[in-house]
């Protein structure tokens, strides 16, 4: 590890799919959170971590004014950790940028969000951000929403109305999914079933590939269940994802359509960092 200076560390090199999160969200970081910004929401996931670790490297001085609201536990902890002011939606109902993780995004940039079971606060501070931005690697990069995210959307419903919704779920003249199933904690966590920051359940939710074509209807139909308390699904949100190749670029797909190739330039590399 370099140092930059008494307060800037230069990290150590990552390759693979490490090093294609870290190359996303450097990008991300260093086009859309300038010194203007002071209020700044910070997603979940294992991306997340690389965003906070470039805003903590533009120094102190510039974060010395400017808050951070977390999408949950994982973000509360790093915002903390990385020295930075915490706070929450409460206090700023209005933020300047958001940056997030996803588990897929397609080309019109809808996303299956919810990995991480966060999707409830992940979407609050998305929708109350002036700019939304995600970050992935290249994985994520998809043409359909379901190809690569195999495993369902992610919805977040209350424990009391979780058997009526997987029911009606997996009803064919109801919600007609695919296949339904309650989250589980993995084996050696809790035993049942996983619990949100908000004390709810998971269901995930896994639908056909017309379905999928039209991600606005799904979340449409799925929002209308009573119980149901946030979907998965981001549709019309991010303004640009950005995917972390493997050969050390950077994808930038933007909510316009248009789609910029960005090369292994000074623009990421450690030493653009502002120094206080
Ligand atoms: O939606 C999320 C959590 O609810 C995450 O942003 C999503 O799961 C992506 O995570 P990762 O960066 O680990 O791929």
């Amino acid at each position: 590890m370099a140092t930059l200076s008494s307060n800037i560390v230069d990290p150590a090199p990552l390759s693979g799919i490490e090093g294609a999160k870290r190359l996303a969200a450097w990008t991300a970081v260093d086009r859309h959170i300038k010194p203007e910004h002071k209020i700044i929401g910070i997603g979940s996931g294992s991306t997340v971590p690389y965003v906070v670790e470039r805003i903590v490297a533009q120094g102190k001085e510039v974060n010395k004014d400017r808050v951070f609201l977390p999408t949950g536990f994982q973000s509360k902890e790093l915002i903390v950790k990385g020295g930075l002011t915490l706070a929450d939606i409460d206090q700023y109902t209005e933020l300047d940028v958001t940056i997030d993780g996803a588990d897929e995004v397609d080309p019109e940039l809808n996303c299956i969000k919810g990995g991480g079971a966060c999707q409830l606060r992940e979407k609050v501070l998305a929708e109350a951000a002036e700019t939304f931005i995600v970050v992935a690697d290249y994985r994520k990069n998809s043409h359909l929403l379901g190809t690569a995210w195999k495993q369902g959307v992610p919805i977040e419903v209350s424990p009391f109305a979780y058997a009526p919704l997987l029911n009606a779920l997996l009803s064919p003249n109801k919600l007609g999914a695919k296949s339904a199933k309650l989250r589980m904690s993995p084996s050696g966590g809790k035993a049942g079933p996983v619990v949100t920051d908000n004390g709810n359940f998971v269901i995930d939710a896994v639908f056909s590939e017309s379905e999928y074509k039209n991600p606005k209807e799904i979340l449409v139909k799925l929002k209308l269940v009573t119980g149901v308390v946030e979907v998965g699904l981001f549709c019309g949100m991010a303004k640009v994802a950005y995917f972390g190749n493997e050969d050390g670029s950077v994808t930038a797909l933007f909510a316009s359509g248009r789609t910029e190739l960005i090369g292994k330039s000074e623009e990421i590399l450690p030493a653009k960092a502002q120094e206080n």
